[in-house]
């Protein structure tokens, strides 16, 4: 019975994890874009970004974080064989990378804080698909585990999903690029003719 408690709770830090991950970086990518507003809209936006960073890194993501890592140490013990088996190593192999990315995401929080960050957003953009990645590798190895899909018509429903994935990201990039055109117009509008 213990077994299933500390999966419930592995799967609950999983998604509490995952939460703070997708939303750091999405607060980071608000964050570097505030450089392009006036002040003191800047000032006041990347402060605020700032704060939400640093409570939700904090509060929500290494929390999460260390709950699914103290209950994926308890079902390795209540269940030691899997210690034993190629899918456990290639997941773990995977999950160093992702908290290697935790990690990372705190170091670059450090350097948002001090005005050091060299990303651009779109940059971060392009940083915050990898945890999708991972998510996808790490769940669909707990769940085939050793019979891991290699057939090509499971390849083929991986590769629509891709798709559907990288339009949707199409789609917003293409929102994205046609409200800053918009903006653009209207500030120019806006402006003053000098003559
Ligand atoms: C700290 C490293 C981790 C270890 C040692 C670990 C270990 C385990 C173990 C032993 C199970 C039980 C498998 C079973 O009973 O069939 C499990 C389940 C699960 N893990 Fe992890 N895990 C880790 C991290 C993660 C991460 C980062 C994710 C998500 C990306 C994840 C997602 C899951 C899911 C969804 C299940 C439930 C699968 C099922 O019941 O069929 N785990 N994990």
């Amino acid at each position: 019975m213990a077994y299933y408690w500390f999966k419930a709770f592995h799967i609950v830090g999983v998604v509490v994890w995952f939460a703070g991950l997708f939303y750091l970086v999405r607060l980071f990518i608000y964050h570097v874009e505030a450089n392009d507003k006036p002040e003191p809209a800047r000032t006041i936006l990347q402060e605020q970004y700032g704060l939400m960073e640093k409570r939700l890194l904090n509060i929500i993501t290494t929390p999460g974080m260390l709950v699914t890592v103290s209950m994926a140490i308890a079902l390795l013990v209540t269940q030691p064989d899997y210690l034993h088996q190629g899918w456990m190593h290639a997941k773990l192999a995977f999950v160093a990378v992702l908290l290697g990315y935790h990690h990372y995401c705190a170091r670059l929080l450090k350097k948002l804080q001090a005005g050091t960050c060299q990303w651009t957003g779109q940059q971060l953009r392009a940083l915050n698909e990898a945890p999708t990645l991972l998510l996808v590798l790490i769940v669909m190895l707990v769940i085939f585990k050793n019979q891991f899909p290699t057939s090509a018509s499971v390849w083929l429903i991986v590769g629509l999903v891709v798709t559907m994935l990288a339009t949707i990201q199409l789609y917003a990039r293409k929102r994205r690029l046609d409200r800053e055109r918009q903006e653009a117009a209207a500030s120019l509008e806006a402006a003053p003719t000098q003559s």
